[in-house]
């Protein structure tokens, strides 16, 4: 088993493949044809308005909600057909959600570290809440947490088992400079150790700041992948018209 701290070799494959991903919940179909794929040691910016489907994307990659149709393959995992397998290859921040009120941060590293079966992850879990300036909240419920302070928790809660694969869904949204720049440093250890990022974000600085890559979603569809330098504002603002 792989311990903390340990580099990974980057394989040739690349960690993420999504080829022609559609997802339909009821009449709605949320995803209609996505085509990307993410490589280790690689961070990549998902992009697009309000509604675009990234979230949705996300959370396939997740393996929280499965393909209507096509081929989905994270860290080697199908995502239709070995959704746990996914699960335990990725660190997942959702866009809302995914915190129990009544459980403090420590409470809910403890929670994951034995949902993982880790068992020496204390000191990382402290480092990190230091990081994201939760350390002196570390024992207080999270039901009275502001947003920012919710969003620090939910990456910190992403990162602690150093996945494979990271998906930040909207990791800045209401957060402050030190949270911002801490998200940073975590995406930068993330891609430093070999893992894949991926990451969702409306802000076009953050996201080049954070990712060399980036792939733009229209209406559910991929309109564009790219280098991140390449995605001037101009690009950026035709891309999503
Ligand atoms: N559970 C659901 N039931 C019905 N429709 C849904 C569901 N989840 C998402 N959708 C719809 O799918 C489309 C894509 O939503 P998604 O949340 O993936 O977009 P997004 O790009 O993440 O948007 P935002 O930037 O606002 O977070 C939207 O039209 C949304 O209303």
């Amino acid at each position: 088993m792989r311990r903390l701290g340990e580099n990974r070799a980057v394989s040739q494959t690349p960690a993420v493949v999504v080829r022609d991903l559609h997802v339909r919940f009821g009449d709605v179909e949320a995803v209609s044809g996505v085509d990307l794929t993410a490589d280790s040691g690689r961070a990549t910016a998902l992009l697009g308005r309000n509604g675009a489907g990234k979230s949705t994307t996300m959370k396939v990659l997740a393996g929280v909600v499965p393909p209507t149709s096509g081929a989905v393959t994270v860290a080697g995992h199908d995502a239709a057909t070995d959704a746990l397998g996914v699960k335990r290859a990725v660190g997942y921040c959702p866009d809302v959600g995914g915190l129990v009120p009544r459980a403090t941060p420590w409470e809910h590293l403890q929670l994951s570290a034995r949902l993982r079966r880790m068992d020496d992850w204390e000191e990382r879990g402290r480092d990190l809440l230091e990081r994201f300036e939760l350390g002196d909240v570390a024992h207080r419920v999270v039901g009275g947490f502001s947003h920012g302070m919710s969003r620090r928790l939910s990456v910190v809660l992403a990162a602690l088992h150093e996945p494979d694969v990271l998906l930040l869904d909207e990791p800045f949204d209401g957060v402050d400079p030190l949270g911002v720049e801490a998200t940073l440093e975590v995406v930068a250890d993330a891609r430093a150790r070999g893992a894949c990022v991926l990451l969702s974000t409306h802000l076009r600085d953050l996201a080049l700041e954070a990712c060399g890559e980036a792939v733009v979603l229209r209406g559910g569809n991929r309109v564009a992948a790219m280098q991140a330098g390449d995605l001037t504002g101009e690009a950026y603002r035709a891309l999503l018209d």
